[in-house]
């Protein structure tokens, strides 16, 4: 292996509707892996991974800024920031081309000193000239000290590798955590419960609860059916029917839109099956939904 292999933990920051999750997605895809070679030196939960010659992305998740809610910032602020920031070595702030707005002004405010900060500008496909780009470099690069400045488009797939290239040398000299070609029908269980984490974060805004978890029970495949049970499992009685939500609606729109997700990430159909789990004894007798998708 080469010697001077990097290995770092990423975290992809910026306001909703920015390009955070296609940024993300394109530089991943659906290569992911679960089996860590050494213990995991980050409280954070893995988004994905991404192995090059050179180097390994782990892109971990930032919930307070995955949520479009209007007080995500505000709840950032207040509890989120340490430990969105703790342990990442290197932060991508995503913008759009052309817009720095209040959104990114909070933001900047709050990241750290000592972390370098890669600004990405996002989106400039929609730009009729890339040189319009010029300007809006200028300046942004005078409100905030950025390790780098890396127009891009997450979409198109332009500049993807620069900002890779620009970012790798902000990792530390290290082996990589994930085995770099390891995709099993386990890591689709990992994305499987990924994704379902992701809709609830979504769907539940400032709602969620704290201390929610997933947890995949059974993962099986039958030629392009995937059957998957999953559990979300919450920390009081409380919090279940706000998972459900009024007749079940919120969890089976919570359902609907991880299955459509996992159907298009694996490539097939997928049966999920879904219900709330209170910590420390099952509640099967309030199973909220018994089976979806597969229609
Ligand atoms: N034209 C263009 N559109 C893009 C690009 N990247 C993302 N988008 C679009 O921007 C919208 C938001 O993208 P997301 O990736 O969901 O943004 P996000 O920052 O993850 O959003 P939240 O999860 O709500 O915070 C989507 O409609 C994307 O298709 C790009 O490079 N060019």
């Amino acid at each position: 292996m080469n010697s001077e292999f990097r290995t770092g933990y990423l975290a992809v920051i910026g306001r909703p509707n920015v390009g955070k999750s296609t940024l993300t997605n394109r530089l991943v895809g659906a290569k992911v892996s679960i089996t860590s070679k050494k213990a995991q030196t980050t409280r954070h939960r893995i988004h994905g991974v991404l192995t090059t010659d050179d180097a390994q992305f782990i892109f971990v998740d930032t919930p307070g800024f995955q949520m479009t809610h209007k007080n995500a910032l505000n709840r950032l602020m207040n509890r989120s920031v340490t430990s969105t920031f703790a342990d990442v070595d290197v932060i991508l702030l995503v913008v759009e081309a052309g817009r720095w707005g209040n959104g990114e002004t909070e933001i900047a405010k709050m990241l750290p000193a000592d972390k370098p900060v890669v600004l990405v500008i996002n989106k400039i496909d929609r730009l009729a000239d890339k040189a319009e780009v010029l300007p809006f470099i200028a300046k942004v690069s005078g409100l905030h000290d950025f390790a780098e400045i890396v127009p891009l488009s997450a979409e198109k797939g332009l500049g993807t590798d620069a900002l890779l290239a620009a970012v790798a040398r902000y990792l530390p000299v290290s082996p990589p955590v994930f085995e770099a070609d390891d995709i099993t029908d386990r890591s689709e269980r990992f994305m499987a419960s990924e994704i379902l984490r992701e809709k609830l974060f979504r769907n539940l805004g400032e709602e969620l609860p704290y201390g929610i978890a997933v947890e995949i029970e059974k993962f099986e495949q039958e030629g392009d059916l995937r059957r998957i049970h999953a559990a979300v499992i919450v920390d009081r009685d409380g919090h279940r029917s706000i998972v459900i939500g009024k007749a079940g609606e919120r969890l089976k729109r919570i359902s609907t839109d991880a299955r459509k997700e996992m159907e298009t990430l694996f490539g097939g159909k997928v049966w999920l099956e879904t219900w709330v789990k209170v910590k420390g004894g099952w509640a099967d007798d309030e199973r909220a939904l018994k089976s979806l998708g597969y229609d």
